[in-house]
């Protein structure tokens, strides 16, 4: 049986001889007492260290190991106390804490509930030219300038992150309150950030990803709403004008629009822009990416497919692309990249708007407006049996062309402030000026990647600019841009339905000369980037499914 005493707070201290020489409270437990007096030597070696004793009540032991006699002091813990499990799985415990009180980091002034100080780390004696145990049993406020604890004490709340002056010295700490059985019993003061310019800077940095994360979610709710309008599409030479006017035109039609131009001449804009002006604007526009559909899932991807229909199919069957898009627009990017056996299964659809599902066998129908785009000559590939005759006619109710950046050089100087407007929001930072020079050597080069191109070496020169203002030193990269890839594939800005593109067979012979420095100028790109698609394309201005094109297969 053990006695209330014997499961109290205990001490006991043992002599060089190893005899008793004083025991009290829990010591007199003679379970505690008997593990306590095992390893007195290895004990004695430690110096000092903490003990979890599991006996009929749990205790944590703290020794010290003086030069004449070993010292424990014994305190019991709750069943449940986390510290006991702490200090008996591990063995460093003691080390542990002893880091936590000594680090400046983690170190901690404690004062009791009438707020004395009750521990002030040697670091902080150091800092505040006491001698060693000079503060203790002081009101905190004695000791430590502009010291809140006792407020802390006092109310119980926490402070956390506060700005601590102390003479010129600020730094940033926490005041935490302890609390026992609900009553506070003390509290403890951290220092957090030796220097607040620390906290600031992060505090800045926290501000920046805000306003960038604010930057995307505009962008990204802006791209949901598909608020794209003609004012997205820069430019105000007569190409563009007359461009402009006549999407404004065909917009709200219900015909088929097929956008044809060049790799980069805003394509995919136009498309927007189209479905912004229609009728249907209040859906949202749905993509297809003909050039990237995988292979096997096509028809699902298009048509949508049944409950059940294949191994790993939604439970609920799924809807495909055409039917997405009822009441809205479709939009068909890269349709010259189609194959050949899906092109046929397109004819149907793009005839009546019917279609059935993947393992179905019901017809469906979507009131679908196909706007369709392409840097491809139809010509020559129905020509030569790439591209269906028949689907040709059924996506290209109304053809509109694309001017290419060499018709409208005009257009360079609003681009290109229009560029660095956009590259300054997007990094928080000043619009750069542009040295009047600047558009002269600009309108001179070929932009083979037309607008796609001349957005990368602006934002490329904006990045090489130490100053406020860009000069023609800042494009000293655009020695790279190749010569021009293609001509324009295709004909008038608004044509009649079956007009197809013009030919090109007159620039056959330059086209082998150009087909062979784009083919060397890919496989240098391809080793620079090592194979990385994306960045090739992006530095020679080409579209990725152009590049897949021109690739040799793998
Ligand atoms: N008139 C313009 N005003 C502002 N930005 C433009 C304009 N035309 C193109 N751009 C920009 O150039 C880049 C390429 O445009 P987009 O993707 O629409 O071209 P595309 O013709 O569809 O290209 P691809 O054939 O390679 O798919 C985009 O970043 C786009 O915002």
């Amino acid at each position: 049986m053990i006695s209330k005493e014997t499961t109290a707070f205990g001490i006991l201290i043992v002599d060089r001889a190893d005899n008793v020489v004083y025991a009290t409270g829990g010591a007199e437990n003679p379970d505690i007492r008997h593990q306590l007096l095992e390893d007195l030597q290895e004990k004695r070696a430690q110096g000092g260290g903490m003990i979890a004793l599991e006996t009929q009540t749990r205790v944590i032991v703290t020794f010290r190991s003086l030069d004449d006699a070993v010292v424990f002091f014994i305190q019991p813990v709750e069943a449940k106390s986390t510290l006991f499990d702490l200090v008996a799985s591990v063995d460093f415990a003691h080390a542990i804490f002893t880091y936590l009180v000594e680090n400046p980091y983690f170190s901690m002034v404690v004062v009791d509930a009438q707020a004395r100080i009750r521990f002030l780390p040697v670091v902080h004696e150091k800092f505040f030219g006491l001698r060693h145990g000079k503060a203790i049993g002081r009101h905190v406020t004695e000791v430590i300038e502009n010291s809140r604890l006792h407020e802390v004490v006092q109310s119980g709340k926490a402070e956390i992150g506060k700005l601590h002056k102390m003479g010129d010295i600020t730094r940033v700490v926490t005041r935490i309150p302890i609390k026992e059985n609900g009553k506070t019993v003390g509290a403890i003061g951290q220092l957090m950030f030796k220097e607040p310019e620390t906290v600031h800077n992060l505090s800045r940095e926290v501000n920046k990803l805000r306003s960038e994360v604010e930057f995307y979610r505009n962008e990204l709710s802006g791209m949901k709403k598909d608020s794209y309008d003609l004012e997205q599409m820069v430019g105000d030479s007569e190409a563009m004008r007359q461009l402009k006017s006549d999407i404004v035109k065909v917009a709200p039609l219900h015909v088929p629009i097929l956008i044809v131009g060049e790799s980069g001449t805003g394509k995919e804009l136009a498309a927007h822009a189209i479905h912004a002006l229609s009728l249907r604007s209040k859906n949202r526009m749905i993509f297809v990416n003909a050039a990237a559909l995988p292979g096997g899932l096509v028809e699902s991807e298009l048509f949508g497919y049944q409950a059940g229909a294949f191994t790993g199919a939604e439970k609920a069957g799924r809807k495909g692309k055409f039917e997405l898009a009822d009441k809205s627009s479709l939009f068909f990017d890269e349709i010259g990249d189609m194959p050949a056996e899906i092109q046929v299964k397109l004819l149907r659809v793009l005839q009546d708007g019917m279609f059935e599902r993947v393992g179905g066998n019901q017809v469906c129908h979507s009131d679908f407006r196909l706007i369709c785009a392409s840097n491809r000559n139809f010509q020559e590939m129905i020509g030569n049996g790439q591209f269906r005759l028949d689907l040709y006619y059924r996506i290209s109710g109304v053809t509109i062309r694309m001017p290419s950046l060499r018709e409208r050089l005009d257009d360079i100087p609003v681009l290109t402030q229009t560029f660095l407007l956009a590259f300054a929001n997007r990094h928080r930072a000043p619009v750069k000026r542009v040295d009047s020079r600047v558009y002269g050597y600009l309108r001179e080069q070929a932009w083979p990647g037309n607008v796609r191109q001349l957005l990368h070496e602006v934002e490329k020169a904006a990045i090489f600019c130490d100053g406020p203002e860009i000069t023609i030193d800042n494009f000293r990269l655009m020695t790279d841009i190749p010569v021009e890839r293609t001509s324009s594939p295709a004909a008038a800005s608004v044509a009649a339905p079956a007009a197809a593109a013009p030919s090109f067979s007159s620039h056959r012979k330059i086209q082998d000369a150009i087909d062979e420095v784009e083919k060397t100028m890919i496989r240098d790109a391809m080793s620079r980037h090592r194979g990385n698609k994306k960045k090739v394309a992006e530095e020679l201005g080409i579209s990725r499914a152009y590049l897949y094109k021109k690739l040799p297969p793998e």
